[in-house]
């Protein structure tokens, strides 16, 4: 089975970093391990002799350069560095890795980005502690406008390793080599596309290190939640698969409510049934066919459903209403203790009401899936939810006040458990933009937890494979395709 994929911040990555020199390798063997990569990597964008520029920071980053530049020009490259700020400034280890380099040590800012084949920059990974500024801004924005490939050291300069947003200016790379593990900046927007492809080089941090100083980010892949997923035996039948509930909204309000069922279904729940307002029966029984259907007056019809414990998974909000009853419906849910999914009405209904959520989901698994606007609005009156410049943080935060998985949508969707497992998704593609699309990865995850996969595990492989059906069909897609393509993402998973 492959490992999931860790993913350490900046301050995990320091930690492990500094565990690994008292296990025995020293700081300057692993700067030079991480420039030997940065070398190796260069080497595949460009042949000897091809004119090569680094630019090098105060830091450590800024010594993977120096020893890049030296090895480099050992292997036949035409090779200029410049640094920002002056050599006698070098301390430590950085002092040390700049004796590599006995050629000339010019200013980063008058390099010729222009005249070179390939840029390397080396300005700040890590370390970055504020925006760019002045002379510094400059340099980047004239590497920017070269046109010409940039390689990254450990992370676009400008970009936060924590939270992937830009600090003033960024470098927009053309590819990115970083070290032992990717940081959130690599997977988290806009970080993730101002690094470009990102390889990450071993330079000897043990798995056991970096499990013991990171261990609760992931990156969002089926290493994480593909031991979990549902394989029926033989002698499974439908009702041992779980029975999924999805409440539809009014008359003209029913087809998200049917996506979501369709999803569910699709999934693998063995029955699925729309539990429909009354004056919606009609409609939704001309268009329900292995989906199961029944009458459902408000908070009180749904208590009287929920009395049958058959009726495992739950969702409740999509196109539900914004009202005092979704509220009132979502009370009910909790009560019930079911595996419950929360989307858009069922979450926006709580408009400036979250104290009421407040630690409300912590007897029965739970997923709340909005996307920033409903957040933003879910949580409004609630800095300390709010405020963070990490996407990540925000996400990590709402969990642990409400109790549930909160999946925080977007191009980056975060996945975050109240015990603090973390993920981001990367697989997401723009078509998924699209009416309805919410509505099915609802149906997705509800039909996963029906099945009893976890809370957190069902969120993270719902949003993998609802991406992974949106760009297996592309340009055109519409929600209606999404679950229909589920079953050949799932054949792939279950091989
Ligand atoms: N295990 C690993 O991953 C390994 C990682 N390694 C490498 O180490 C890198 C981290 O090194 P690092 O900690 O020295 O930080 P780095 O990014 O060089 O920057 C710090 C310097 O920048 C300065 N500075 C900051 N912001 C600034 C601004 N806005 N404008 C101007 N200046 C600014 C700051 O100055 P100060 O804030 O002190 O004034 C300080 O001098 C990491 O990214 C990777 O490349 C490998 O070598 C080995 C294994
Ligand atoms: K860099």
């Amino acid at each position: 089975m492959t490992a999931p994929e860790l993913i350490l911040t900046p301050s995990e990555m320091k930690q492990a970093d500094r565990e690994t020199v008292e296990s025995g390798i020293s700081g300057i063997e692993l700067m030079r391990r991480a420039g030997h990569a940065v070398a190796d990597h260069a080497e595949k964008l460009v042949s000897p002799g091809a004119r090569i520029v680094v630019a090098a920071g105060p830091g450590q980053n800024g010594s993977d350069g120096f020893i890049a530049a030296a090895l480099l020009v050992g292997r036949g490259y035409q090779v200029r560095l410049g640094l920002l700020g002056s050599s006698d400034r070098l301390t430590g280890d950085a002092a040390e890795a700049a004796k590599d380099w006995t050629g000339e040590i010019g200013r980063a800012e008058d390099l010729p980005f222009h005249e070179t084949d390939l840029v390397i920059d080396a300005l700040f990974g890590t370390g970055l502690a504020r925006d760019l500024e002045g002379a510094v801004r400059l340099t980047v924005e004239r590497m920017n406008a070269s046109g010409r490939p940039i390689l990254a050291v450990d992370l676009p300069s400008g970009i936060d390793g924590d939270t992937g947003e830009v600090r003033g200016v960024a470098v927009k790379a053309t590819r990115t080599v970083t070290f032992a593990t990717r940081k959130p900046c690599h997977l988290l927007m806009p970080g993730r596309a101002y690094s470009g492809p990102v390889e990450v080089a071993d330079i000897g941090i043990g798995r056991k290190i970096l499990e013991a100083k990171g261990g609760t980010l992931f990156a969002n892949n089926p290493a994480l939640w593909n031991h979990v997923l549902p394989r029926p035996g033989l002698s499974s039948h439908k009702y041992e698969r779980g029975h999924t509930l999805v409440a539809s909204g009014g008359a003209t309000r029913t087809g998200a409510a049917r996506l979501a069922a369709r999803a569910a279904l699709r999934i693998g729940s063995g029955l699925v049934t729309v539990a429909s307002p009354p004056e919606a029966l009609g409609v939704n029984a001309a268009h329900l066919t292995a989906v199961m259907l029944r009458g459902c007056d408000g908070p009180e019809g749904l208590n009287t459903i929920l009395q049958d414990p058959r009726f495992n998974a739950l969702v409740l909000g999509p196109a539900l209403g914004i009202h005092a009853g979704t509220r009132a419906m979502v009370a009910v849910a909790v009560h019930a203790r079911r595996s419950l999914v929360l989307d858009a009405d069922a979450l926006t209904s709580f408009e400036g009401l979250a104290t009421e959520l407040h630690g409300a989901f912590r007897h029965a698994p739970t997923v709340l899936t909005p996307h920033d606007g409903e957040f933003n609005r879910l949580f409004k009156g609630h800095p300390d939810l709010l405020d963070p410049a990490s996407k990540l943080e925000r996400a990590r935060r709402a969990a642990v006040y409400t109790g549930a998985v909160l999946l925080l949508k977007g191009p980056d969707t975060v996945i975050a458990a109240p015990d603090g497992r973390t993920a981001i998704n990367e697989n997401g593609t723009p078509y998924l933009a699209t009416a309805g699309s919410g509505d099915t990865l609802c149906g997705l995850i509800a039909g996963l937890m029906a099945q009893g996969v976890p809370a957190f595990e069902a969120a993270c492989a719902g949003v993998w494979i609802h991406a992974q059906a949106g760009a297996s069909f592309g340009p055109g897609l519409i929600a209606e395709d999404l679950a229909e393509l589920v079953p050949g993402v799932l054949r792939e998973l279950l091989k």
